[in-house]
């Protein structure tokens, strides 16, 4: 358990009360403190009764960053479209600038951290779908669980303002002692079954697939992505941390996260890394092409190969691939990738995969990279502006956060952002889910639409759907 030094966090609530009355301003205090192992899905469901509707979960495919937050001692949020990520690092900056931060440890991801995305595209209307999430919206928490390369640590996040006294600090005392002596191992309850599928205007989807090849084989647009969505009806409201739980079991090769902001919950499995910044090193992805798994290692073998030499899917991938270069040129002295794609074989489908490793220069952010990057045309298309444009005019769906950038950033200018596919949308007993896939000259509505239906098996799986 956690050495809680309260008279420590008393001394420190003193100075943080008294510097917040000095500027007028609140003023936050962040304390790390090591612990021993917890079960980060059990610290995900120790905040099930304090906050719910305010948590997030995190974790990157190979496990070396595990994120969990509970409760919410800031906010970002805006719907304002034109330059959201500087307003986003800027307010993020502006936060830290006051703060006291009690941290003896080098591990990234510790600290103030704050989580969340932004909306695949601001300018696209609104639905109710989206109603509960801003178009850039961020947390930061008051109690993070990091869990970096198996090192477990606790940031408690508390903030004063000018009017606050000691008890503020004793009242986050006592409700960390509160989360840390319930954290019990978590066991799935299946509230919830599932009573009805519907998919929303297959025909109407296939149809904009077809136009939009007819207006690819023209120019001078190349490609573009179209997304559609299948809607889950169960019984019960759908727990998060059941979802959760199933994901992580699941689909543990792939990024795990899940987002709650005002009652609902996205959550998601992602295969797909837009960017990790780890001091100046810069880590991408580009993934797209797609065929599914074989069910012997044969099949699977000759769908991977068949999978390398196609040359539609070929196309679909380098367009990714020459995108990512372009932007990550602009800021990195040095850049890295392999001239062909390997293959990235995941539970339900194999993908072509490029993996991108760059430097960037010293004054380069990470919400200038995921500007830079964002929609790679992996989700959107190419020309990127022009093919958001076009999924602003044929898409039914209202996209909010899905193939939008989602992760964490800390206050070292450390970060990761995942773009967040293979996900959905889970609101009481509804769960809404997403998927696309890459148009391009070549393409065919019916093969389009065998690839999404692919694309959510891990969502509908981890939901008791199939
Ligand atoms: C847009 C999605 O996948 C992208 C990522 C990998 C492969 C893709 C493809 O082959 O079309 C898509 O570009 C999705 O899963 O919703
Ligand atoms: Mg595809």
């Amino acid at each position: 358990m956690v050495t809680i030094q309260e008279i420590e966090i008393k001394e420190r609530g003193l100075l943080a009360v008294s510097r917040a009355k000095e500027l007028g301003l609140p003023i936050l205090v962040s304390e790390v403190h090591k612990m021993d192992p917890v079960n980060p899905l059990a610290f995900f469901n120790a905040g099930k009764e304090l906050y719910c509707g305010e948590r997030f979960f995190w974790k990157d495919p190979t496990d070396e960053i595990v994120l969990v937050g509970l409760g919410i001692s800031k906010q970002i949020q805006s719907d304002q479209a034109t330059d959201r990520f500087f307003h986003v690092e800027k307010e993020w900056e502006d936060f830290l600038k006051n703060s006291l931060i009690f941290n003896t440890y080098t591990d990234i991801a510790v600290g103030p951290v704050m989580f969340g995305g932004f909306s695949f595209d601001p300018l696209k209307e609104k639905t109710e779908l989206w109603s509960k999430y801003a178009d850039s919206l961020f947390h930061i928490p008051k109690y993070l669980l990091s869990i970096i390369k198996g090192q477990t640590y606790l940031t408690t996040n508390t903030v004063c303002t000018p009017h606050d006294d000691l008890s503020l600090f004793s009242k986050i005392i006592e409700e960390r002692n509160l989360i840390l002596h319930s954290l019990k191992s978590f066991h799935q309850n299946n509230t919830a079954s599932l009573l009805e599928t519907i998919e929303i205007s297959p025909d109407q989807w296939k149809e904009s697939v077809d136009e939009v090849v007819k207006e690819l084989t023209n120019g001078p647009l190349k490609k573009v992505v179209l997304a559609r969505e299948l809607r889950l009806i169960f019984d019960n409201q759908v727990g998060a941390e059941n979802v959760l739980n199933r994901l992580y079991n699941q689909q543990h090769e792939s990024f795990i996260f899940a987002f709650e902001s005002n009652g609902d919950c996205f959550i998601g499995a992602s295969p797909e890394r837009l960017v990790k910044k780890s001091g100046n090193e810069i880590f991408s992805t580009c993934l797209a092409g797609s065929i599914s798994r074989g069910e012997t290692e044969q099949q699977d073998r000759l769908l991977g190969e068949k999978l390398l030499n196609d040359q539609k899917n070929l196309i679909e991938h380098r367009y990714v691939v020459e995108m990512i270069k372009e932007a990550l040129e602009e800021s990195c002295e040095e850049i890295i990738l392999p001239d062909k794609p390997q293959l990235m074989k995941i539970r339900d489908i194999q993908h072509l995969y490029t993996p991108v490793i760059g430097k960037c220069y010293k004054d380069t952010s990470l919400l200038q990279l995921v500007e830079r990057l964002h929609p790679t045309p992996a989700l959107g298309g190419l020309p990127k502006n022009a093919a958001v444009e076009k999924i602003r005019q044929v898409e039914a769906l209202d996209r909010g956060f899905y193939a939008a950038p989602l992760g964490w950033a800390d206050y070292q200018r450390n970060g990761e952002f995942a773009v967040s596919i293979r996900s959905g949308l889970l609101q009481g007993e509804e769960a809404s889910l997403f998927a696309g896939c890459g148009v391009v000259a070549d393409s065919e509505a019916e093969s389009e639409y065998l690839e999404t239906s692919l694309k959510f098996t891990p969502m509908l799986r981890a939901l008791g759907g199939k």
